[in-house]
């Protein structure tokens, strides 16, 4: 049996990883920061809580991390783990840049020291490319990062590629781009705008406030962008792949369509200057050739199906 460590459990990525895992029948590991009640809801949501083995583990102090590896000894790491919201990291620039570059060195340095043959997974982003010149982004389009989230995700990487290059460990970045489900966190645009227009939609509030929509993103469905996260690692040369959907969707109609469906009235949408990011990435793509040819993941979706697929869920899980 196969044995996965993934860091950053609780999450939306670490919970529908930790399912593909189990139904390939691998043993699971989740590392939390901490073990509070209320933090496993979305493994409780998927019914796989009791199924796999969870352990406290702060990914900033490496004698943690280094006892978790060598006690559990894992054949894969899936490092999900991450300050993960771009508007904070504005706000938390230090704590957002110590955090996601020194948790993925412990990490990268431990494996080193105990096995080198276990595998490591860093979760890249989209958000490294920030001020393209040339679409879509493929791995071989140049980074300029525009928020410290982004540049914490770029040092990340290349530290992870250079752990492989001068080691000659298996470590491979998925760089993946906006990718939402029923399971994401609110702050994010994608599950606000769906949660707040239910309200809209049921009278528990009035108007959907946010921020800068003049925007248009490659937006995708987690489950099936963490299928490519597991193919990576079944490679038999670790390398990097860009994950997404292929083309970009406004904002502003992504808004509209779901107030449509809800028949919300468009006065109800109130741009709010408070929530503007001081940079922004105006349109953003990227290519999936290079994942669709060499890991065989499909992708097909079109943003509209998966929205239709978040609304029905949301309203399933709503409570009155
Ligand atoms: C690939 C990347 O994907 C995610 O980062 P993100 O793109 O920042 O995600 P988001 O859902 O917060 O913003 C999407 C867009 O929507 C704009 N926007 C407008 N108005 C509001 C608003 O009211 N709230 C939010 N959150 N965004 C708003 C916002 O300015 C941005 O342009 C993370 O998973 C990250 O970890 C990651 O790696």
């Amino acid at each position: 049996m196969k044995k996965a460590l993934i860091t950053g459990v609780t999450g939306q990525d670490g919970a529908y990883l930790s399912k593909l895992l189990l139904e390939k029948g691998y043993e699971v590991i989740g590392l939390t920061r901490s073990y509070a009640a209320g933090n496993l809801y979305k493994l409780e949501y998927l019914g796989i809580q009791d199924s796999i083995t969870i352990l406290e583990c702060d990914l900033l102090d490496f004698s943690n991390i280094l006892n978790v590896i060598t006690k559990n000894m894992p054949d894969e790491i899936y490092n999900l783990s991450a300050q993960s919201s771009v508007g904070s990291s504005f706000d938390q620039p230090i704590g957002t840049f110590q955090y996601n570059t020194t948790s993925v060195l412990n990490i990268l340095e431990s494996i080193k020291l105990v096995n080198k043959n276990i595998k490591f997974y860093q979760a890249s982003s989209s958000e490294m490319y920030g001020k393209v010149k040339d679409l879509p982004i493929s791995e071989d389009t140049p980074f300029h990062p525009l928020s410290p989230y982004a540049v914490s995700k770029a040092s990340a990487h290349w530290l992870t590629i250079n752990y492989r290059e001068s080691y000659s460990m298996f470590t491979c970045c998925g760089i993946l781009f906006n990718h939402e489900s029923f399971l994401r966190s609110k702050n994010f645009f994608i599950k606000k705008i769906i949660k707040d227009s239910i309200d809209i939609y049921f009278g528990k509030k009035d108007i959907l406030k946010v921020g800068n929509i003049e925007i248009k993103r490659d937006f995708g469905y987690s489950p099936k962008y963490i299928e490519a996260m597991y193919s990576m690692m079944q490679q038999e040369t670790p390398e990097d792949f860009v994950i997404c959907s292929g083309e970009s969707v406004s904002l502003k109609e992504i808004i509209f369509y779901v107030f449509d469906k809800l028949k919300i009235e468009h006065e109800k949408l109130v741009i709010d200057d408070n929530l503007y990011r001081p940079t922004e990435i105006y349109d953003i793509y990227g290519s999936n050739k290079k994942a669709k040819e060499k890991l065989k993941w499909n992708y097909d979706n079109s943003f509209i199906e998966v929205l239709d697929m978040l609304i029905e869920e949301e309203l399933i899980n709503y409570e009155k």
